[in-house]
Formats: C-alpha cells, structure tokens, sequence
C-alpha cells in the first residue's frame, strides 16, 4: 500500500551512477580552461542543466565567453560525457533500482522520469530500462530546469496526478528544491545534511520502501 498515486524519478545519480561521469568530464574542461573545480564545488551542478552547470563553472574564471563560446565548451564537454558512457550497460544501474521500479509497478502507481539531462533517452536504452517508464519528460520537453518545478510538474500532468500525490526521487539539491516547489513529497538519495529539504533522505534506492514514504 502507498499513500502516493505516481513516483518519479530522476535519473543521472539516482538510478544509475553518471553523476559521477557528469563530474568527471566537467572537472576535464575546468582543467582545460585552468579553472578550479573539486567535489564540493560539482554538488551546485547536480541536477543543473548543461548551459546553466557551464555559466557555474566559468563565473569561476575572470574572462568573459561570447554565446558561440559556451556552445562550444558545452560540446566539449559532452563528448567527455560520451566517451565515459559509451559502454554502459544494465551492469551501471545502482543497487535498488530495478527492484524500486517494479515494486512501485507492482503497488499500481504511475512511473514517470523527470530528467534535463538531453542524454536521458540513450542512458536509459542502454541501461536497458526504458520499458518501466509511463512517461519520459526530459530537456526537450520543458523550458526551465531544475530547481524550477516545471519538469515535475510535466511528469505529473502527463501521467494525470496530482502534484500532492506524488513522490519525487532525486539525488540534487536542486531536484529536492524543483520537488518541494511543485508541492510533492520529496525522497532523497544520498545525506540528510545535504539533501536538507527532503522529507526522507535514504542513502540509495536498495533502501527504497514505498510504504514507508
Ligand atoms: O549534459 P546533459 O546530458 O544534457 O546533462 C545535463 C545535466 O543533467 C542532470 O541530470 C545532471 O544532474 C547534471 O549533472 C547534468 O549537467
């Protein structure tokens, strides 16, 4: 039993570990570009779409960039991107998470992915978990990323639930912020001192209890 009628998800940190790789190839540009980038600082991109995680790292750097630029900066480091995810297979998906997605299949509600990532669709072919998703809402859906609500609230609209009933799974600061705005119960993945906002915050979906939420 659940008291929620949907659950959605993010992807990039929670279902499978490309965060990881989203840090890895901008810490390869900011090294590129002689601009500081550790850990710390790549906890205020998660969840930010590629331009706005761009404009970030080189508010860092004293020099200004024209828009042709930054496209091509933002290029580069997809290819990074690329190149580190290019063999991934089911093997990549985290402990927990096909195991959360059938159960939430299972109790009968709603599965919807909220990503900004544009290569969402490709994570999920090769991961091999495309299948579980009523709807996919990514960055060529919606105007505005996240913390703004507007990509939860597609998710919730095209599955046709309310935003008070459903449950946001995300790893990012600004994905718990996009959660609360669009008036949902928030999960965390990952430390409660991070992820503040969260109403739950469970260290990876291998804890995942829907009853509980
Ligand atoms: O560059 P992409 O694949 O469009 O991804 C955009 C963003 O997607 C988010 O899901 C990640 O948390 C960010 O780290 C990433 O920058």
């Amino acid at each position: 039993m659940s008291r929620f009628k949907a659950v959605i998800f993010d992807l990039d940190g929670v279902l499978t570990d490309t965060a990881h790789y989203h840090y890895l190839a901008w810490k390869r540009l900011a090294e590129s570009l002689q601009l500081p980038f550790d850990q710390a600082y790549n906890e205020q991109l998660k969840g930010i779409d590629r331009m706005g995680s761009l404009e970030l790292i080189l508010a860092q750097g004293r020099r200004s960039y024209t828009a042709q630029e930054k496209l091509a900066l933002a290029e580069q480091k997809n290819q990074h991107y690329q190149t580190l995810i290019a063999d991934m297979t089911p093997a990549d998906l985290l402990p927990g998470a096909v195991a959360a997605l059938q159960r939430v299949r299972a109790a009968g509600l709603g599965i919807a992915l909220a990503s900004v990532s544009k290569n969402a669709a490709t994570v999920l072919e090769r991961l091999g978990i495309t299948g579980h998703f009523d709807y996919v809402v990514d960055a060529a859906a919606i105007a505005r990323g996240k913390p703004d609500p507007e990509i939860f609230l597609t998710a919730a609209q095209a599955l046709g639930v309310a935003p008070a009933d459903c449950l946001g799974v995300e790893d990012a600061v600004a994905g718990v912020a996009a959660i609360k705005a669009a008036g949902m119960t928030a999960l965390g993945i990952g430390h409660p001192f991070v992820l503040t906002r969260a109403d739950v915050v469970i260290t990876s979906l291998a804890d995942f209890n829907l009853a509980a939420y």
